[in-house]
């Protein structure tokens, strides 16, 4: 499986099944989609965002759930079997994608899965292991955050730095040969945690020292 990013700003995501599982795919898709869980009851837990609608749809009332909320994407996360089914073969008519909580392998196009996240920023990191130990995404998670963490100012600052490099008409090769040096510098990264200008100095010093 190919990890890709799907942006689902404007969108919506339908989760089908309030139990712990459903929250955390709720908390994660209400931070960017508009996000609808339906289900009889709900997990006393952190929903994020999204709205709670109590209804116990069959497996035919799901379908009529998808077509009302039009959703770029239908979590199915009952303990429901005949439910979950009927959540993805709705969401596969509907040309929405699936993402099917409760199975690991098999999966067709258009049948996603949810990563281990880590996020700073824009920054993004994602780890899966094909179905196989979620256990083991989760603590490669943990194991990445630290990593990660302060990327988000770093990326910020390069993405400053590209654009006045090319305002300014640095040849392509120029332009690389610095921001590999900015992102791989040890002093940038310990001057951003002291504050943006401390670090858009140390940056400037870099880049001169490779021009040198
Ligand atoms: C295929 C996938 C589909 C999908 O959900 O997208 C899927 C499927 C299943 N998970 C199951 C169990 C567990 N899942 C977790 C945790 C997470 N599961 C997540 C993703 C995925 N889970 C996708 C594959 C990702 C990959 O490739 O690694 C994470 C990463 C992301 C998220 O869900 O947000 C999140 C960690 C978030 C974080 O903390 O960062 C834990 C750990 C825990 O709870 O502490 C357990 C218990 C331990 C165990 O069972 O291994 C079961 C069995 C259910 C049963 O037995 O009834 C199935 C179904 C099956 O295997 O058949
Ligand atoms: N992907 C993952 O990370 C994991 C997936 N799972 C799988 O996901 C499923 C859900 O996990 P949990 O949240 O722990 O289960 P759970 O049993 O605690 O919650 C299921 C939820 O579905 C709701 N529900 C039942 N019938 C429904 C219907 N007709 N329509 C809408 N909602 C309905 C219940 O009220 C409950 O809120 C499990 O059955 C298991 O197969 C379990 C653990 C982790």
């Amino acid at each position: 499986m190919i990890p890709l990013l799907h942006d689902f700003e404007g969108e919506t995501v339908l989760v089908v099944g309030g139990g712990p599982v459903g929250a955390r795919k709720a908390r994660r898709f209400a931070r960017e989609a508009r996000t609808v869980v339906v289900s009889p009851a709900f997990a006393d837990r952190d929903f994020g965002d999204a709205e709670l609608v109590r209804a116990a749809p069959t497996p035919d009332d799901v379908r009529e759930w998808v077509d009302r909320l039009a959703p770029a994407l239908v979590v199915a996360a009952t303990d429901d079997d005949a439910v979950n089914e009927a959540a993805e073969t709705a969401a596969r008519d509907a040309g929405a994608l699936v993402n099917r909580a409760d199975r690991a392998g098999g999966r067709d196009a258009g049948s996603v899965v949810v990563p281990a996240t880590v996020r700073d920023g824009s920054v993004v990191a994602a780890v899966a292991t094909g179905g196989a130990a979620p256990a083991l995404s989760k603590e490669l998670r943990r194991r990445i955050e630290a990593e990660v963490e302060g990327a988000g100012a770093m990326a910020d600052l390069v993405a400053e730095i590209r654009a006045e490099q090319k305002d300014a008409g640095v040849s392509a090769t120029a332009r690389r040969e610095r921001v590999r040096a900015v992102v791989s510098s040890p002093e940038v990264w310990k001057a951003l945690q002291e504050g943006a200008s401390n670090a858009r100095q140390e940056a400037t010093r870099v880049m001169e020292e490779i021009d040198d």
